[in-house]
């Protein structure tokens, strides 16, 4: 597999916790996914191959139910590969994969910020600077003013920001995020990407996101297209 299936993205050269030019984050060979057995077996991914590298800005778009949350989940390691491989040549550790899921992962006890700032206090930051990191997330996704409520006081898109937010203070290597912006309006929607984008240039991480949305795709340096469980060749910007 030649160098990018993903390339780097356009907007700035990386700082942070970057490798060697040509560390690979994860890399899918041939991997498939099928779920179920028999006359009900499903077969969600077909041999995908993909490389996932620092920097790179992939936006992996098709139809719904075409498996574009699978292949993601694969990316994730939520999800193991019923054919093929997926090798992530570095173990991955607490703080190096961020991940903003479409259902809500919001913990129910814990308010807004306490949220954000989980993954952190989960690393050993101390608390405050964590609740500091977690306040300055949240205000790049317009979410500080929820900071003290708790999940179930917030709407679905305002968990969303919270979500991207706490990724956002996680500053992981590689960052998953499933329709980012599927559940917001075209403004909050461009402001949890631009924050996403501008955080993973800041940090040097990769991003990878599913969407629906062309707009959200014309966005990545790379789109990939998932067609009933198959992953067309690389569309790269001009
Ligand atoms: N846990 C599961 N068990 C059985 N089938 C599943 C499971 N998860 C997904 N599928 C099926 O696998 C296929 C791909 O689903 P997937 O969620 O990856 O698609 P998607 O492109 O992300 O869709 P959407 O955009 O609607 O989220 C679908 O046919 C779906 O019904």
């Amino acid at each position: 597999m030649s160098r990018a299936d993903a390339v780097p993205g356009r907007h700035g050269p990386a700082r942070g916790r970057t490798g060697p030019p040509d560390e690979v984050l994860v890399e899918c060979r041939d991997a498939a996914v099928t779920f179920g057995q028999g006359a009900h077996a499903v077969v969600a991914v077909h041999g995908a191959s993909l490389t996932v590298r620092p920097g790179d800005r992939l936006a992996i778009v098709g139809p719904s139910g075409s498996g574009k949350s699978t292949l993601l989940h694969l990316l994730a390691g939520l999800e193991r590969p019923t054919g093929g491989t997926v090798v992530r040549p570095a173990p991955a550790g607490p703080r190096d994969i961020g991940l903003v899921f479409q259902s809500d992962s919001l913990i129910p006890a814990l308010d807004v910020v306490e949220n954000t700032a989980l993954p952190l206090i989960l690393a050993d930051v101390p608390e405050e600077r964590a609740r500091r990191a977690a306040l300055d997330a949240l205000a790049l996704v317009a979410a500080d003013d929820l900071a003290e409520r708790l999940p179930e006081e917030i709407s679905g898109g305002q968990a969303q920001r919270v979500a991207a937010a706490r990724v956002l203070a996680q500053a992981p290597r590689l960052v998953l995020a499933d329709e980012p912006t599927g559940r917001l309006d075209h403004a909050t929607g461009s402001r949890v990407l631009d924050a996403l984008l501008m955080a993973a240039d800041r940090t040097g991480a990769a991003l990878v996101v599913t969407t629906h949305d062309p707009a959200v795709a014309a966005r990545f340096g790379t789109r990939r297209t998932m067609r009933d469980g198959r992953l067309l060749a690389a569309e790269e910007a001009s």
